[in-house]
């Protein structure tokens, strides 16, 4: 999904969850700041060479911890969205790619990027200063932004970081997406905030943030390259 595919939807997005347009701008200038500062940051090219034709996402949805214990995930990239890297260290699996706004266990994300995960770093105008205290500690990032793109600050459309990931997956070359653990529906799952200690039930902004979500995934099936399968165990 191109800037001008993705406008539409951001604006909408932006007016509906009530986000300053301003703040998220500013937050994608301070991320581009943050990045040449530490010098940690990579280009698509060198994210495009670890997405497989196959790629596996994974969501925090209840249904991920049995589909860890029971499915096989070989032969694709491996990408997980934010608090599902904690399930999958828990599985004895390394995600090769992680996309967050940083807002699932940092321990978590470092222990994965430290083994050798990529980092896709979101800004936007609430993550400001996790982004500030955050991005230092991390190696291998690529920034994204929900504002229009800057030079190394990409958007390749998506919103909440579930459905980022397969829009990141589709704009650099996989044309399979499995996936996995996006349940949506009334419960969260307990990996999606360090603060929920089991699964719980959904509320009020993440039901609307679920509702974008599945209406972006939709429009990834419906006009992207990739063929999208959803994995329920
Ligand atoms: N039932 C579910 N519970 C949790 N995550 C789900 C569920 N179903 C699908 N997902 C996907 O898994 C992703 C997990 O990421 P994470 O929990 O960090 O959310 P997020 O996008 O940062 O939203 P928030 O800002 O509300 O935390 C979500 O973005 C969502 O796309
Ligand atoms: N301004 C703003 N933007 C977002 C937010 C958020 O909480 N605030 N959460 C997201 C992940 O779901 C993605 N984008
Ligand atoms: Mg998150």
């Amino acid at each position: 999904m191109n800037w001008e595919e993705w406008k539409p939807f951001y604006l909408r997005i932006a007016q509906e969850m009530g986000y300053s347009i301003e703040k998220d701008r500013e937050a994608a200038q301070i991320l581009r700041a943050l990045l040449l500062e530490g010098d940690e940051y990579i280009l698509k090219e060198e994210l495009e060479a670890v997405i497989e034709k196959k790629a596996y996402v994974f969501g925090a949805g209840p249904s991920l911890e049995k589909a860890l214990k029971e499915l096989n995930f070989s032969g694709g990239t491996l990408i997980a969205a934010d608090g599902a890297t904690s399930a999958l260290l828990d599985a004895g699996l390394v995600p090769d790619v992680i996309v967050t706004d940083l807002d699932g266990r940092i321990p978590d994300l470092r222990i994965a990027n430290g083994r050798g995960a990529f980092m896709v770093i979101h800004a936007h105008g609430d993550n400001v200063d996790k982004l500030t205290a955050y991005v230092p500690l991390f190696s291998r990032i690529l920034g994204t932004c929900q504002t229009k793109p800057l030079d190394i600050v990409y958007n390749f459309g998506g919103f909440t970081d579930g459905d980022r990931a397969a829009f990141l997956a589709e704009a650099l070359g996989a044309r399979e997406i499995v996936l996995v653990g996006f349940d949506f529906g009334d419960v969260v799952g307990k990996w999606s905030k360090p603060s929920l200690g089991e699964h719980s039930p959904v509320w009020e902004s993440k039901r609307k943030k679920f509702a974008f979500a599945q209406e972006l995934l939709k429009w990834l099936e419906e006009n992207g390259r990739a063929r999208l399968r959803y994995l329920h165990p």
